[in-house]
């Protein structure tokens, strides 16, 4: 495990971003754990977070030209990285979404940056894959093409079939998944600590019983 991987959890958990307990998801699986990335609300918060997907995104080795954040949340998300990103002196361009289009001012329903070549697409999290098909869409409209997508967390689990909805979208788009933290790190970094031990024990047998 990276350190940023390993700061990133312990950030997570301090920020009450990853909780334990149980928790119902859409899909309606009772989870013991639950990653609510609505919590990082602070400016500190976005920076460290700006900087773990920073981290990541340069840890991947991704060839892309631009960043795009899917409205709502994907939007403070990819601002926050390309503003770590030029910290680092790797100054590139983003872009985002409206969900309404406008049809005053400069119109249209791209903010930022024009969508050119390879795009970059940022979120927090990807459950069905439906927000990620809407920007591969968005993005192939506006003739650039889809580099790859950077997400905080990923859960490690089956979707209706064998496959996580994560494979499913790398699958259909041959395109690389990338995340800060995968669900086996958790349990790592659980593992590894005192007090989470039988937290550890319930995220390990959810892993058995709907991991991939
Ligand atoms: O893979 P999916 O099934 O699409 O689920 C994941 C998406 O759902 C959430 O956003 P939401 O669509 O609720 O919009 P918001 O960002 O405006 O809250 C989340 O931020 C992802 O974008
Ligand atoms: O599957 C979900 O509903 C879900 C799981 C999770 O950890 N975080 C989240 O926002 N949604």
């Amino acid at each position: 495990m990276h350190d940023y991987q390993h700061d990133f959890i312990e950030f997570a958990i301090r920020r009450d971003v990853l909780r334990f307990g149980e928790f119902t998801l859409k899909s309606g699986r009772k989870s013991p754990y639950f990653f609510n990335a609505g919590l990082f609300n602070t400016g500190s918060d976005l920076l460290q977070l700006g900087r773990a997907y920073a981290s990541a995104l340069q840890n991947s080795g991704l060839n892309y030209d631009i960043l795009f954040g899917p409205a709502y949340k994907g939007i403070p998300l990819a601002a926050a990285t390309a503003m770590s990103l030029a910290e680092t002196g790797d100054d590139r361009p983003y872009a985002f979404n409206r969900k309404e289009k406008k049809d005053h001012g400069e119109g249209g329903n791209i903010v930022g940056a024009p969508l050119k070549g390879k795009v970059l697409i940022i979120d927090d999290v990807i459950t069905a894959g439906t927000a990620i098909r809407e920007s591969i869409d968005i993005i192939r409209a506006a003739g650039a093409e889809p580099a790859g997508v950077l997400i905080a967390l990923d859960r490690q689990e089956r979707g209706q079939g064998e496959l996580s909805a994560i494979q499913e979208v790398e699958a259909e788009f041959d395109l690389p998944v990338v995340s800060i933290i995968r669900l086996e790190q958790v349990i790592s970094y659980l593992s590894g600590q005192e007090g989470f031990a039988e937290n550890a024990r319930k995220v390990e047998d959810y892993r058995e019983r709907y991991g991939i």
